[in-house]
């Protein structure tokens, strides 16, 4: 509640109409700033996270079990199990602090479908293994949106492993995702570029592919629901309050949880109208999960190219990350043997 009857407090009101999510691997800020439904992440915030003192114990003793189960494995190395142990070992520490789902990515180095699929079954039996009683109905693998990811998404659902189409800019990645069986998309506001490079000006939020992938969804009966990601301010948020739901950085929410406005101007604000039938023209079905040349020209052209060109640099930004973490578990072996 507001302190004044007409006033609400902007995080209070997002959560009341849409699932707020942990954008971050942080056990503090799922404290103090939940309660979260989901938690996502990405290899940057376990790479930041790895960094950090408190986590000095978990990044050892993940690199020290990559070790012991490596001959367990076949074509994966030492630093790609070892990172993959610690991003489950992050997220499952998170797990008993929200009510929803664990979101863990899948290596963005890997590019081809069967290297995708034997990532995301790996990434499923090392959190049995690490966590045995842990429901793994509660864990989705992100997957970078390309053909080849969202064909690997494909294969997961399949066989009941949860999916989410991370690094989607366009409507043609939402439609690939939702015949391709993804639980979640992850529509991004904002160029992760803008996340990493303060002086990088992106061309804005994209708010409204949110809006149009949720009513596509809706019209046609998928199960696939957005979960819209890379937000940067409080208005963003309050413009998407409606869709199913969204993550948040942590100094995100907590400017949220600070904030206060008039119920009526909040309402206004939203893309998404409460109790209204129509909230404009939802797009014409399309199915591209049998045509690889069609969803390529597709998203080649979408938005004037840019969302392809959007998605690689967002891919671009994880594969630095997921770099970095492999070189510090190189690190963490190599101290571990001296
Ligand atoms: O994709 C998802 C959720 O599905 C997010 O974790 C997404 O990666 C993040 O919102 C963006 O990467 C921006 O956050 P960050 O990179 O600053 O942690």
């Amino acid at each position: 509640m507001g302190s004044y009857p007409d006033t609400v407090n902007l995080l209070e009101y997002l959560r009341s109409r849409s699932s707020v999510d942990c954008d971050c691997l942080d056990t503090q800020v799922a404290t103090t700033l939940g309660p979260f439904v989901d938690c996502t992440s990405n290899q940057a915030d376990a790479y930041l996270e790895l960094l950090t003192p408190k986590r000095t114990s978990l990044l050892k003793k993940s690199a020290a079990l990559a070790r012991e189960i490596l001959s367990d494995f076949t074509g994966v190395s030492y630093e790609e199990l070892a990172v993959e142990i610690s991003m489950v070992n992050l997220s499952l520490a998170v797990a008993p602090l929200i009510t929803g789902v664990i979101h863990v990515m899948s290596n963005p180095l890997l590019d081809a479908t069967p290297a995708i699929v034997d990532n995301a079954k790996r990434i499923v039996s090392l959190c049995s293994r690490l966590e045995p009683g842990f429901d793994t109905s509660r864990l989705c693998i992100k997957i970078v949106s390309t053909w080849e990811g969202l064909q690997a998404c494909h294969q997961l659902s399949s066989i009941g492993i949860n999916t989410l189409a991370t690094t989607l800019f366009t409507m043609e990645q939402a439609v690939l995702a939702a015949e391709a069986g993804c639980v979640y998309v992850s529509p991004f506001v904002h160029e992760l570029k803008a996340f990493f490079d303060e002086t990088y000006q992106d061309e804005g939020p994209i708010l409204g592919h949110c809006l149009q992938i949720q009513q596509y969804y809706e019209r046609y009966s998928y199960r696939t629901r957005v979960k819209a990601a890379g937000l940067l301010t409080a208005d963003e948020a309050m413009r998407l309050a409606g869709v199913t739901s969204l993550t948040l950085a942590p100094a995100l929410v907590h400017t949220l949880s600070k904030s206060e406005d008039s119920k009526k101007e909040v309402e206004a604000l939203s893309l998404f109208k409460q109790g209204s039938e129509s909230q404009g023209q939802a797009s014409e079905r399309l199915s591209l999960i049998d045509d690889e040349i069609k969803f390529r020209t597709a998203f080649a052209k979408s938005e004037g190219g840019k969302g392809q060109l959007k998605t690689m640099q967002a891919i671009d930004i994880f594969r630095q990350y997921q770099i970095k973490a492999e070189s510090l578990m190189r690190d963490e072996d190599v101290a571990r043997s001296e």
